[in-house]
């Protein structure tokens, strides 16, 4: 089978391109929990498939390293980006739509002289908060914020969907935040049904944050996408920060804009190497 791997910011998938393989034949959590494997398969936060779509240019199916397909995925979606132009799947489009789990989503991508593509605009449009969005148990403040009780102290956040949820957590120093530690307590609290993307991340001026993410179904990982942009989102609802932020991440930058109410998320898109797996 021919995989590509990629990377934005760090945060690696194998790609698997449906207009090139058949995988009728596998079960695709399978696949994807023996490819992240870093010991027997590649190694990867997961595992990412570019399709045709019925209803937009191209279709992206993301997997966790554990198996579980997301809804969405904002590092992915600059990478299906870069690689459907590239690969000639949306025939130098520029500007196009790729269909995910969570709707459609604009991307524009900015190719150099030779045709490559180093970074990409995605528009993952309007979030939102509270209980429902995020499949909550339990209640929320008007802004969407809610605590939650683990083993005696309390965690509070926004609660944002980005497509897929996200608990977004203004803490004092993310950079030394125990993640590792917390993050997976969160993910699997029993008030989150569907388990959750968990965010530590600091303001530093209304313009800048530093960011740390605990990703539901692959643990730390160097960056996210969707985590990043509910982030921003929250920061603007606290009063904390600017409607254009840079975000700092352990794998990079990225650049999010809200413009009208709807996140525009701008970044690179890497290609690490195309091989051959026999699985
Ligand atoms: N890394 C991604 C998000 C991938 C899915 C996430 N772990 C989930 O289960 O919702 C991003 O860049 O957004």
């Amino acid at each position: 089978m021919k995989v590509t791997k990629m990377h934005a910011l760090g945060n690696n998938y194998i790609y698997i391109s449906e207009f090139e393989e058949k995988l009728t034949n596998y079960q695709l959590s399978d696949l994807a929990v023996q490819l992240s494997d870093v010991r027997k398969g590649i190694g990867s936060d997961g595992m990412i498939l570019i399709g045709p779509s019925q209803r937009a240019d191209i279709r992206m199916r993301i997997f966790n390293a554990d198996g579980s397909e997301a809804e969405n995925c904002g590092n992915g979606l600059r990478c299906v980006a870069k690689y459907a132009y590239e690969h000639g799947y949306v025939h130098g489009q520029t500007n196009f739509q790729i269909e995910t789990k969570a709707g459609i989503v604009d991307a524009t991508v900015y190719p150099d002289a030779k045709g490559y593509v180093p970074s990409v605009t995605v528009d993952m449009g309007t979030v939102q908060f509270g209980p429902e969005a995020v499949g909550f148990r339990g209640e929320a403040d008007r802004a969407g914020r809610a605590s939650i009780e683990v083993n005696g102290d309390i965690y509070s956040g926004y609660l944002v969907s980005v497509g897929n949820p996200h608990f977004v957590q203004f803490v004092e120093n993310a950079k030394e935040y125990p993640v590792e530690e917390i993050g997976p307590k969160i993910e699997h609290h029993p008030s989150f049904i569907h388990r959750t993307n968990v965010e530590f991340v600091t303001p530093k001026t209304p313009y800048e944050l530093d960011f740390r993410v605990w990703e539901r179904g692959s643990g730390i990982t160097f960056a996210c996408g969707t985590g990043a942009c509910a982030s921003v989102a929250a920061g603007v609802a606290a009063g904390l920060l600017a409607e254009q932020v840079t975000v700092h991440l352990l794998g990079g930058d990225l650049r999010i804009e809200i413009r009208n109410g709807r996140v525009l998320m701008t970044g690179e898109a890497v290609e690490v190497f195309t091989g051959e797996v026999h699985i």
